[in-house]
């Protein structure tokens, strides 16, 4: 089977229930926003020497994918039988606030603002915490008209963004890399 179809070259495509919509719309922009985020984690994932945080974005991927399929299951228009075909467990939102917890432990306290650097694992992490939050947004028009697990979706990329940025001062400070504290700049204006 060929990946191109050419039913897509007038602008409209289909979403899991099989309705064909606008590519502009709302699920669309949800799906490649998340499409996105998946993609970065990978990126991610190819410069992470910590094991065990790159066993996190994998698992984080694959509930990315089926995240997805929520987004591509308008609750109107599906059977039950898709409904539960897509549903996404608010487990996975506990899941994430234990590894934040257990990170947190290992991180000195946060007292200032930090610059999004770090090593270059952690500097990957921090592009990919700020498409987490994109993706996030793209999700606000859906959630109350979509129904099914949209919700937890929302919860889970809100918490994402926060495992993301921990899961980036973690590797730094495995890798050695100091953290950069903000400081604000002055000009001396007399000049
Ligand atoms: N530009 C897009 N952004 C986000 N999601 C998309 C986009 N285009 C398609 N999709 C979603 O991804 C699925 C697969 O994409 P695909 O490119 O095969 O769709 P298409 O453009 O409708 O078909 P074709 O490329 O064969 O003409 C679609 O069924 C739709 O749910």
């Amino acid at each position: 089977m060929k990946i191109y179809t050419r039913t897509g070259d007038k602008g409209k495509t289909s979403t899991y229930t099989g309705q064909r919509l606008s590519k502009d719309d709302a699920i669309f922009n949800a799906l490649g926003a998340v499409d996105a985020l998946s993609s970065h984690i990978g990126f991610s994932r190819v410069y992470c020497k910590q094991g065990l945080i790159s066993q996190d974005l994998k698992s984080i991927q694959c509930n990315l994918q089926d995240i997805g399929s929520v987004i591509a299951t308008p609750s109107s228009k599906a059977t039950m039988q898709q409904l539960q075909n897509v549903s996404f467990s608010s487990g996975h939102i506990s899941s994430l606030e234990s590894k934040i917890d257990i990170y947190t432990a290992h991180l000195p306290p946060l007292t200032n603002f930090i610059l999004p650097s770090g090593s270059e694992c952690s500097a990957h992490l921090h592009v990919t915490r700020t498409l987490a939050r994109s993706a996030e947004r793209s999700v606000v028009p859906l959630l109350h008209q979509h129904g099914g697990d949209i919700e937890t979706v929302f919860k889970y990329l809100n918490r994402l963004s926060d495992y993301l940025f921990t899961a980036a001062r973690y590797v730094s400070h495995e890798d050695g890399v100091p953290e950069e504290i903000y400081t604000r700049q002055t000009i001396d204006d007399s000049k």
